[in-house]
């Protein structure tokens, strides 16, 4: 590996780097969190210490690792949850000194809105956790110098050669990375665990993941395999399950014969911003329907699991992506809608369409919006539809999942019959409510529609990133909120009709309706409208 001039004189050698010693907290007794400032975390901390490990982070330098895995790994050991000693390997392709790599995270942790507030000297502290190595991820000698990485935290780390790989580089890249490491060895785990962390997506189709799946296998055993989905780190979406299986209330009511349909958006009110090269390539069925609405859809229909462990959890969300209705190519048109934003006025500002972004082809047929209308063919849900969307500059960020159920059979009072609506708002404003309808003061029996809500925030503690809770869960070994094998290949399969008669360069390409078709600040084409049918309609958020 060629060291640029700069570099190779401040590069400390290798035998100086210091380490925290195993045993002495990452951070000691008069370190942040550790006087139980946030009652939540320190629960945590009695239950859940992972083993000394390092943390490798593939892609270090990249937008996701900057704006929010460090502040995630930051927040963790800030409070004290990473155990007795930790340290973080940035693993990219420029060539940088630890201690530009150290200025560099440093920077980002001040920069990025994730960060928890730092307490007096932790920024200083962190800072001494981190390493840096770089090289061509195809080639060997990156793979040896983060195995040397792992050797020298060995004796820091009381003899245990733990490590967590983090894939946070462009997709295209996971197949070779996970094959150096295989190369040299460090997926065994003789002298302590060995874990790999896939971003999504997890292969562009149904046979990329196939074939990455299967790269992966000749590497890793399932076990040591966690595919990150962020939106089952949402602490909303943890609450779903929490809801729907810690009260005997719901269940009762959670099927055909109550349910009318369920409504499943993510709507963003951003643009591109700047990642015109992976979206070109994405569109917004790879981006967010086939993994976090997807997930998303199987955490609402999905039975209930014997317990709450990783096989139990993700045996039944598979069992209910299998159930969907196939959506082959000749059904796409009636169930499934796709947009793309026109310039428009978003939160006041005037904002450019897609095809005026930076980077972005001029007569790009990459889609921003998708709605779909799922069916599942099982006893539960038969009849009843899952409408599932998601868009870019639509008015407002909001995820939600609404349970809308049917109406009273008769009506006795004046005033109309409205549906009852479960909410779990996902984000922002996290929390859940109730919507049916109750009398209004006075001698009229006249029925007003009113609204029960639970905020989050009644809790009085801040929400944890995604990114923490399952960058800790994977060090612990829990892979409950990691999609399994089979979830992603089911959720691929429901996708890929859409997939086969929206991509411009597949045979059976149907040509997209006339782009733009929303404007910027909307809610998506009128056709997303129609999708719903009769007696249906979006929610307004
Ligand atoms: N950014 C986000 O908000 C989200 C990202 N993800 C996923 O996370 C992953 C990373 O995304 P993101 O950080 O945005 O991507 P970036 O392009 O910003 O960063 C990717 C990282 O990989 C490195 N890299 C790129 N190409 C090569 C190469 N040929 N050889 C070696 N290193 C390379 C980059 O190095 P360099 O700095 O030199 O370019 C950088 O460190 C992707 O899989 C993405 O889909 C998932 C959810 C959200
Ligand atoms: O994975 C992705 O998610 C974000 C939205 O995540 P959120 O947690 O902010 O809701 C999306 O903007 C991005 O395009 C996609 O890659």
């Amino acid at each position: 590996m060629a060291q640029p001039a700069a570099e190779s004189a401040a590069k400390s050698p290798r035998k100086s780097r210091q380490r925290v010693p195993a045993g002495v907290p990452a951070h000691g007794a008069d370190a942040p969190g550790a006087d139980g400032q946030n009652p939540f975390r320190a629960a945590m901390r009695r239950s859940r210490a992972p083993e000394p490990a390092t943390l490798v982070i593939f892609g270090a330098t990249g937008d996701l690792a900057r704006r929010k895995l460090l502040p995630a790994v930051f927040g963790l050991w800030q409070d004290g949850l990473l155990g007795s000693a930790f340290n973080i390997v940035g693993v990219g392709r420029q060539a940088m000194t630890d201690e530009q790599f150290k200025d560099f995270a440093i920077e980002a942790l001040k920069t990025s809105k994730e960060t928890d507030t730092p307490q007096p000297g932790s920024l200083e502290k962190f800072r001494e956790l981190l390493y840096y190595e770089y090289g061509d991820f195809g080639g060997d000698e990156v793979y040896d110098l983060v195995g040397k990485q792992l050797d020298e935290a060995e004796e820091a780390h009381g003899g245990r050669k733990n490590a967590l790989f983090y894939l946070s580089t462009p997709p295209s890249l996971f197949e070779p990375i996970s094959n150096g490491l295989g190369r040299l060895g460090l997926h065994q785990q003789d002298e302590g665990w060995r874990r790999i962390v896939i971003e999504k997506p997890f292969g562009r189709d149904l046979a990329s993941a196939r074939e990455l799946n299967a790269a992966i296998h000749s590497v890793w055993d399932e076990s040591q395999v966690y595919r990150i989905d962020h939106y089952l780190g949402k602490e909303t979406v943890q609450n779903l399950m929490a809801i729907r299986f810690g009260n005997a209330i719901f269940e009762p009511l959670w099927n055909r014969g109550y349910v009318d349909h369920v409504q499943i958006t993510a709507a963003e009110d951003l643009g591109l911003e700047g990642r015109a090269g992976y979206y070109e390539e994405a569109g917004v069925v790879r981006d967010m329907l086939q993994n976090h609405l997807m997930q998303l859809f199987a955490l609402t229909a999905m039975e209930a699991p014997a317990a709450f462990d990783a096989d139990a959890i993700r045996d039944e969300k598979t069992k209910v992506l299998r159930a969907v209705r196939a959506i082959p190519v000749e059904r796409v048109s009636e169930v499934a809608v796709r947009g793309q934003y026109g310039p428009g006025v978003v939160d006041g500002e005037k904002v450019p369409g897609y095809r005026e972004e930076p980077n972005v082809k001029p007569q790009s047929p990459t889609p921003t919006y998708v709605a779909v209308k799922l069916e599942v063919d099982n006893w539960r849900w038969q009849g009843v539809p899952f409408f599932l969307r998601s868009g870019k500059r639509l008015p407002k960020k909001v995820t939600e999942i609404a349970v809308v159920f049917k109406r009273a059979p008769l009506g006795i009072f004046p005033g109309g019959l409205e549906r009852n609506v479960l909410a779990f708002r996902i984000q922002p404003d996290e929390g859940v409510s109730l919507k049916f309808s109750s009398k209004m003061p006075g001698q009229e029996m006249v029925l007003r529609e009113v609204v029960m809500d639970f905020r989050y925030d009644a809790f009085g503690a801040q929400l944890e990133s995604p990114y923490s809770r399952l960058l800790l869960d994977a060090m612990l070994g829990d892979a409950t909120l990691f999609p399994r094998e089979d979830e992603v290949d089911h959720a691929w399969q429901i996708v890929s009709g859409i997939l086969e008669a929206w991509d411009a360069s597949s045979p059976r390409h149907q040509p997209a309706p006339d782009f733009p078709n929303y404007d910027s600040g909307t809610w998506g084409p009128a056709a997303a409208d129609e999708l719903m049918g009769e007696g249906r309609r979006w929610r307004r958020l």
